[in-house]
């Protein structure tokens, strides 16, 4: 799988529809985008089809245009000798458009899909709805989904799906009703919310998206807000040390750690600011936690700072640029003080200093979202919240639910608290207060483990403390989190994240030798 393996903007289902229409009107006919859309889905299928024997195609055909690509896809796969059988949810002449054109080109049989035998395929084809799904699908088209899917998990047999998953809204995610479970989806353009946002990226298989004919230059007008978090939102921002530079140049970062049997999380966030490039990194340790953190670092180093005053203290020093606090400091009023004083604007008017606000820091304001919004307005630079689900429903309780999405909730957030929102989860959201967006395309399972998110505050502060952009560096960090994870994988602890680094940095290096 390439590091960047889909164009970098996301649409919801309106603005794709907006880059058709402005297609159309720019002078290329509906119809031959639909005959690129089933030539790519047929490319996808004849592939798959060769890691078999078998030739038996099932296309089942909806009422609008993803049906219409379906009927366009059995003429191509006829063509190409396949054994052809359509299941029509309506009946073609009730299609409209060039649906109905596409329905008409096809001269074999048509059997109605409730009643449609799923057995002797090899391969079903679902262009039952796309992105024009408007409701929760009932009823027979819902039984139908409901057969598919258990057909699958019984007989093995697999399910490419047309643009999207019948029943998964394409700006959201969601499940309408019911959808169905693909092996593989062949979508058009630009990938939509709902490719990458759960539980719609579960119904996905794998996701393959084609070019049909749309220019990129129709983003000119839609102006899309949402991107996939791959190296191509921003590489080109990506810190790079330099021959001439010096370990000040790469910033100093602060991790504060929690008292004495909870120094564990800061010490994993230390670690991995300075193997994300930082150029040093100090623990600031309460006095009752020295004796367990000396031992257990080298390369970072360790200072005493006892409460608020002592993080004051330790901050006066304006080259330290960013400050991480959250994991293992315990929540109540303590903490409070902490977030407060990383916080204070800084005392020489140039100093810029970024925060990032993780676990505790954040849990420690619930329900008092508007008391953290002031102290982020007048904070020294850029804020990042890196909440879990948990942390994100103390934090924001209802304020923030605006909308169907997590994508939506995480925009609010980020709206309602003027900081950078990381919303964490296999799925995970960076939203900027400017209204930017960013979906990860590359879960991996084995973050799900203690000391995972502690480990991804401290690679968003070593990006940080290198001067890269606050949404660029919240959204690099959450992907080579997963890509080292995905490095790594079976058997990963937090520890491995930062040990994996290098390896997710000799790969983006390698994609930028030139600048080296
Ligand atoms: N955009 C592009 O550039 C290109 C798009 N292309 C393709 O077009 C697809 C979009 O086509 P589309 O707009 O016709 O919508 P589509 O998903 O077929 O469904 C609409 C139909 O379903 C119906 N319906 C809706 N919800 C329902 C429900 N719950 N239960 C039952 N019925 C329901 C709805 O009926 P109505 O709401 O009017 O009652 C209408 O009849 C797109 O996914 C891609 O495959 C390609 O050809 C190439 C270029
Ligand atoms: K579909």
């Amino acid at each position: 799988m390439p590091l960047d393996p889909f164009p970098t903007e996301i649409l919801t289902t309106e603005e794709m529809a907006r880059a058709d229409r402005l297609t159309i009107e720019s002078g290329l006919p509906g119809k031959e985008l639909m005959k690129n859309a089933a030539a790519a889905l047929v490319s996808v299928v004849t592939r798959m089809l060769q890691t078999s024997s078998g030739r038996r195609v099932l296309v089942l055909c909806g009422p609008g245009n993803n049906g219409g690509d379906g009927y366009v896809a059995a003429r191509l796969l006829r063509q190409a000798r396949m054994k052809l059988r359509v299941g029509a949810l309506t009946p073609p002449s009730n299609l409209r458009g060039d649906a109905l054109a596409a329905a008409a080109a096809w001269d074999g049989a048509v059997e109605p899909a409730e009643a449609c035998l799923l057995a002797n395929a090899d391969i079903v084809i679902d262009a039952l709805f796309g992105t024009g799904l408007a409701r929760d699908i009932e009823g027979k088209a819902a039984d139908l989904i409901r057969r598919l899917n258990q057909y699958r998990r019984e007989s093995g047999v697999r399910v490419v799906a047309v643009d999207i998953p019948s029943g998964i809204d394409g700006s959201s995610g969601a499940v309408r009703g019911v959808a169905v479970e693909a092996d593989a989806t062949v979508t058009f353009f630009r990938l939509k919310n709902g490719h990458l946002l759960l539980p719609g990226r579960l119904h996905c298989g794998e996701l393959t998206c084609a070019h049909i004919g749309i220019r990129s230059a129709v983003l000119g007008e839609i102006k899309p807000q949402t991107f996939v978090n791959a190296p191509g939102l921003w590489r080109n921002l990506l810190p790079l040390p330099r021959v001439d530079g010096h370990k000040y140049s790469r910033g100093h970062a602060v991790v504060v750690s929690g008292g004495f049997s909870f120094t564990g999380a800061a010490r994993l966030a230390a670690q991995a600011a300075l193997r994300t490039g930082a150029g040093l990194v100090t623990l600031a340790s309460p006095r009752d936690a020295m004796a367990a953190n000396a031992p257990a670092l080298t390369s970072v180093m360790l200072r005493e700072a006892e409460g608020a005053e002592g993080l004051a203290a330790l901050l006066s020093d304006a080259r330290k640029n960013v400050v991480a606090l959250g994991p293992g400091l315990g929540v109540g009023e303590a903490t409070r003080r902490l977030v407060e004083t990383a916080l204070e604007p800084a005392p020489e008017p140039d100093a810029k200093r970024a925060i990032v606000l993780d676990a505790d820091a954040l849990t420690s304001f619930a329900g008092e979202l508007e008391t953290l919004r002031r102290l982020i307005a007048k904070a020294p630079g850029a804020v990042v919240l890196t909440p879990h689900a948990g942390e994100f429903a103390r934090l924001f309780g209802d304020a923030a639910n605006d909308g169907p999405s997590k994508l939506d909730h995480a925009r609010n957030a980020a709206r309602l608290s003027g900081a950078i929102v990381l919303f964490k989860g296999p799925d995970t959201v960076v939203a900027s207060p400017d209204g930017r967006a960013s979906i990860l395309a590359a879960a991996s399972p084995w973050l799900a483990t203690a000391g995972s998110g502690d480990t991804l505050t401290g690679m968003i502060a070593g990006l940080l403390a290198q001067g890269m952009e606050p949404f660029a560096a919240a959204s690099c960090g959450a992907w080579m989190h997963a890509r080292a994870a995905t490095l790594f994988g079976p058997g990963l602890i937090a520890d491995d994240i930062a040990a994996t680094l290098p390896a997710v940095w000799r790969e983006l290096v390698g994609c930028l030798e030139a600048v080296l």
